[in-house]
Order: C-alpha cells, then structure tokens, then sequence
C-alpha cells in the first residue's frame, strides 16, 4: 500500500508510485501518478487478485457496513450489498461515446466533444478520492492464454468494485505479469464513486454520486466512469469494455463483440452444437445459458451468459468466447424451480448478492426463488418485510455476482482461450404480441435484419419507463461504441471473412408472447428445449418449416411438445404470423431505419423491401 497523504509534487508523487508500485512497466505507472495526482487518494492499493487480500477487502467492507456477511450455511462466504436507492440500474442517459467527430457515435448514443469531456471530467475527478483507497486493478478479458489477449487496468476508489471485479474478470498478479511479458497494451479504465472524504468524515455505506459519467473515448479505447457504484456503470470491464470499446476494437480488426450467451448443446445422437443468443438486458439470456433441457436424451451445458466475442477462425468458422469470468445475473425470477443450474452455482457461495432481501436466518431471498415467500423478510431498503407489504422485498434489478466456474454445467470449452465453432445465432426481445416463437432467417444477410431490427419491451435493468418497445439493435442498442449504421455494415463485412458454408444460422425467438387470454402463450424457461431442438434439426437440414413473409417457422407438429401440458390454441398464438401486426410492425421498422440517415447498409434497406413484397403477396 503506497501513501498518498501529503499529496507531494508530481514528480515525487511519480516517484513515490514507482518506488512501491509491483511492476516497472512504465504506461502503467505513468497512468496511476497521472489519476493520483488528479483525484488525490489517501492510499494506493495495488490489487494482487489473491485470496488473502479479498479475505481483507470483504472484511473491511463489512466493517464499513457496505457488505453483510451471510451466516446461513446456504450462502458460503457470501456477502449482500445494498446500493443507494437511486442508483440501481445502468444509467444510459449519463452514458457518453466521445469520438471525434459526432457522426462516429451515431444516433444510438449521446456524444459529447472528447476535448469538452476531457475538460468536464479534469472537474469532477479533481480530489474525487480524497480520503478513499484508490485500488489499481490489472484485469484480462479472456483468456490470459489468448491468441490476442485484451488487457485493462481499472483504477476505482471502490472495494466492493474490487472485489466483484475478482468474480467477474481474470485480475492481479499473473495479468500484471502477462501485461509486462508481452508489453501489452491495456484500456485505462478510471472509476470513482464521486464521494471524496474531508478529514475525519464518516463514510456512508454506498458512496456515490447524484452527478454520473460513464465516458468512453474510442479512438484511445479509454473508460471514465463518476458517480455511481453498480454493476456495469463500475465494473469497467463488463458492459463498458468488453461490448463498448470491443466493438470498436473489433470493427479495426474484424471480430464481433456482442450482448450474447453461449450455450452447447449436445442431441440424443452426440452430436455437438454452440448456439449464441442475443436478448437486451432483463429478457432471459442468463436463464437460456442455463437451461436444464426437458426433453430425453439432450444435454446443455454453457459457456457464457451475457457476452460473447465472435472471431473468424483459421478454418473458416466463427470462433466464439466468453471474456467473463463470473455472472451479474438477474436475481428476481432466478429459482430453483425456474433456474436450478444459477441456483446450484450459487448455493456454491463465494457470492456478493446486491439488493436482494434480507431473511432472518442470515441468507437472501428475492422474488421468485422459492414459490412461498418467507414470513418475514428486511427488504432491499431495510424495512421489515411480509408477504402482504404490497412491495418487491428485491429490487427488480436486483442481482447475484457468482464465479461461473462454480456451475455443474459448465462446458469444458469454456476454457479454450481462442473459443469453439459457433452453430446458431438466436436474436430474441421481449414482445407481447407480433414476434413469433421462433422464425428462421432465410440467410446471414436476413439474420442480420432480424438482429437490426430487433425490438423489445424495456425493462428495469436500465432507468427509465419500463415495458415500452424500443429496438435494440442485436441486444446492443446501449453498448454499441460507435456509429449503429456502421455497426450493421460492419456485421455485413464480416461474413466475407468466413467460408460461407460454415456461417452460423440465425434465428428470431420470442419466449414473451401473450395468447389470446393475456398470460404468456408458451411456457418457456426449460421448456425452451423444444425451440432449441427444432433449432438443432434445422442444422441439421431437417425440421419441418413453413415459409412466412417473415422468415421459417416451424409447423405446430414441427415442434416437439411431447409431455407438455399447452392448450393448443396457445401454441398456435405462439407461433402465428399475423399481416396485420406486422403491416404495423413494418411501419415500426421503416420509421427506425429512417433514424440511421445514410449509414444503414443498402443489403439491409433490402431486405425491408423484400419483407415489404412478402407482406403485400
Ligand atoms: N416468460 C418467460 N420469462 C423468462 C424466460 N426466460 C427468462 N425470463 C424472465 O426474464 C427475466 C430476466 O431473465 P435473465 O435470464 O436474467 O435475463 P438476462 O438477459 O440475462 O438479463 P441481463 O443480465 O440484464 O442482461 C427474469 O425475470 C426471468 O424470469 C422465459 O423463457 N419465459
Ligand atoms: O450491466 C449491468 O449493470 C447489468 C447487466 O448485465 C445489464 O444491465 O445488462
Ligand atoms: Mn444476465
């Protein structure tokens, strides 16, 4: 731990820094005396990812009452947090892509003059960690044995974000040393809670900020992130690295990073498929990578729940990886009877828990673990709790942070550092009515119009109003780290670079669709199986399908839905395709690609013109 106290000059500071630093790789003591000297901290904590060191950090945490330890033997060395009530979710509105010339941010994101960010941010990280610890994390998204791998070195004045970074990236030692090795570039990730400490000032539990920033400056692959403490605004190598600024790295190089989960799937016939699945956040990805097949004979195991980054491989495919590490998964709706895989990973422990509810023998509970909530309960805010207090005892957002290789089901792939062969992209959104169960694009060029146009109901993973459509363009809509259009052209240019045979087949899924009574028109969760399984068939070159204006669907006889008890009027909500809704639906769409002015690919504006044919035929 290097002192910081009496905030020398910037050379002895530099000097300071260097003499206690663990590493000569000089970028990365120039960046840590450069975010000192900015933002002052008490302490500098080098993080060396061990287990002793966390052991101390969670132990600090609880001492300061930001983290309680669980004590019932269901929760192993697992801690709740619980956030400041108004900041709970990501904030995109306070979410900035800074390149240089506007155009480059396009129309998806808010953009703000770099120079004039630069400026703005000098303001408020000057002194933002007075009296804080300022921990410097060296992370890895990937593998550190990747072909390529991609560094990072988070600098945050948070423990609670060192220690859900450990759970969720490779961080500490072996990276700093892998960093040096290859003399590797790293992204510069700076994060503070915005809550500098006078002399003598008692902290608060969770620390933030009224004001937030979560900035990101793509030509210098830079991450600046004020104010708030939660999940993906401070975990930087989640949302803001590993999608943000790896889709713009990806686009220089020629790879995909995405908003996906990866599933394996192995057929009674052992026969072995990896499909990716793109939902918008709070729409069942977590849940899908999860899955526990209900049908005989098939096998799933994951490798990923909410990023995936697609690379061409040697031999033509598309190779895909998880650069996680852990899940920050949805905690309400995760039950033993809906998700026994997460709840099985996390009854493993070493889990931080954020704004679950409290029960009264030391463990969490948030809704829909278990089918009878308990008697009594402290809600995600501290209050007592019973059933009929009218409210959620969980925040909506609520959510667990477990290792992934505390999963039975993981797949062994999960370890290869340059990834496995990717089968089957699904593109799927939260639509009550209009989206089929399951629609298979005619081509690659008909699935990337599946995925730009995209659309789902909000929901409370970000601010804002909840259960409006917005389109989402490939689940990525508030991660795209540049231009939309350019992001679709991008994902056009991409398939050149694979042998066309070999390109992954997509599909458009829909597990939301009400019947005609309200209530959901499939069953979903486990019951997925069966889309997954004629998924599977058509990879297959079988599976009965009936061409739509919109695409393949399958037959209801088409989809096994043996031992099943659904009405069939529900299945057939499930699956039809109606000119009317989609007549409005294609008026939805026209008026999307509108927004994209020039930069929407001519293959894309296309296929709206095919559909259109279709529709009118
Ligand atoms: N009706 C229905 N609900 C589902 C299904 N799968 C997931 N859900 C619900 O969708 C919500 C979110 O599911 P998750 O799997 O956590 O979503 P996610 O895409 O991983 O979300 P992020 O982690 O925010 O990106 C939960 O409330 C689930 O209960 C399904 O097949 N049918
Ligand atoms: O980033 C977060 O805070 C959580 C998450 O996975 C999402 O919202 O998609
Ligand atoms: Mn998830």
């Amino acid at each position: 731990m290097t002192t910081v106290a009496t905030a020398p000059g910037a050379d002895k500071l530099a000097q300071n820094i260097a003499a206690d630093a663990p590493t000569t790789h000089q970028p990365l003591i120039d960046f840590v005396a450069q975010i000192a000297q900015l933002t002052r901290p008490e302490n500098i904590h080098w993080v060396d990812g061990s287990e002793a060191e966390y052991t101390k950090l969670t132990d600090e945490l609880v001492e300061a009452g930001t983290l309680t330890r669980l004590t019932s033997p269901d929760f192993p060395n697992s801690f709740a947090a619980f956030s400041d009530p108004a900041d709970v979710a990501r904030v995109e509105s306070r979410t900035f892509i800074c390149s240089e010339r506007e155009r480059d941010a396009g129309f998806t994101n808010n953009w703000v003059d770099p120079t004039e960010m630069r400026q703005t941010l000098n303001g408020v990280f000057d002194g933002a960690m007075s009296g804080r610890t300022m921990y410097v994390i060296p992370f890895v998204m990937g593998h550190l044995e990747a072909d390529d791998p991609k560094f990072g070195v988070e600098i945050t004045d948070s423990a609670y974000v060192v220690a859900s970074m450990r759970i969720m990236a490779r961080i500490g030692t072996d990276v700093l040393r892998k960093i040096e090795e290859l003399d590797a570039f790293f992204v510069p990730a700076v994060h503070s809670v915005g809550a500098p400490l006078e002399p003598g000032e008692q902290d608060v539990p969770w620390p933030c900020n009224e004001e937030k920033y979560i900035v990101h400056f793509p030509s210098e692959r830079e991450i600046w992130s004020y104010g708030s403490g939660y999940g993906g605004n401070a975990l930087l190598g989640k949302k803001c690295y590993a999608l943000r600024i790896a889709s713009v790295m990806a686009r220089d190089e020629g790879w995909l990073a995405e908003h996906m989960l990866i599933l394996k799937l192995t057929s009674p016939q052992g026969k072995s498929y990896h499909v990716s699945a793109a939902f918008p956040s709070a729409c069942g990805k977590t849940n899908l990578a999860l899955i526990d097949p209900t049908l005989q004979g098939w096998k799933a195991e994951t490798l990923g729940d909410d990023i995936t980054w697609i690379r061409p491989g040697a031999d033509g495919e598309f190779r895909v990886v998880n650069p996680e590490a852990g899940y920050f998964g949805v905690a309400p709706g995760t039950g033993w009877h809906t998700n026994a895989n997460a709840m099985r990973a996390i009854a493993k422990g070493n889990s931080i828990f954020t704004n679950c509810a409290l029960t009264d023998d030391g463990g969490v509970w948030w809704e829909g673990m278990t089918e009878e909530p308990p008697a009594h309960l402290t809600d995600w805010q501290g209050n007592d709790w019973t059933p009929d207090s009218g409210r959620p005892a969980a925040h909506p957002n609520a959510r667990f942070c477990t290792p992934i290789d505390q999963t039975d089901m993981l797949a062994d792939e999960y370890f290869e550092p340059n990834g496995v062969k990717l089968d089957a992209i699904l593109f799927g959104g939260r639509r009550k009515t209009t989206v089929p169960l399951v629609t298979e694009a005619r081509d690659w060029n008909h699935g990337i119009f599946f995925g730009a146009t995209l659309s789902s109901e909000t929901t409370a993973a970000a601010e804002g109003a909840v259960g409006t459509v917005r389109r989402d363009p490939m689940a990525m809509l508030p991660f795209i780290g540049y231009d939309a259009g350019d992001y679709l052209n991008h994902w056009v240019k991409v398939s050149s670079q694979a042998d066309p045979a070999k390109l992954p087949k997509i599909f458009l899924v829909n597990w939301f669709r009400r019947n005609r009574d309200g209530g959901f028109a499939w069953p979903g969760f486990a019951e997925n199986t069966r889309v997954l399984k004629w998924i599977v068939e058509r990879l297959e070159g079988e599976g009965v399908a009936v061409e739509t204006p919109i695409g393949m669907t399958p037959t209801p006889d088409a989809l096994d839905l043996s031992g099943l008890d659904v009405a069939a009027e529900d299945i057939e909500d499930a699956l039809k395709v109606d000119r009317e809704e989609w007549t409005a639906e294609l008026a939805g769409i026209e008026e999307w690609f509108a927004r994209f002015g020039e930069s929407l690919p001519e293959s894309i504006k296309a296929e709206l013109e095919e559909l259109r044919r279709r529709l009118a035929a």
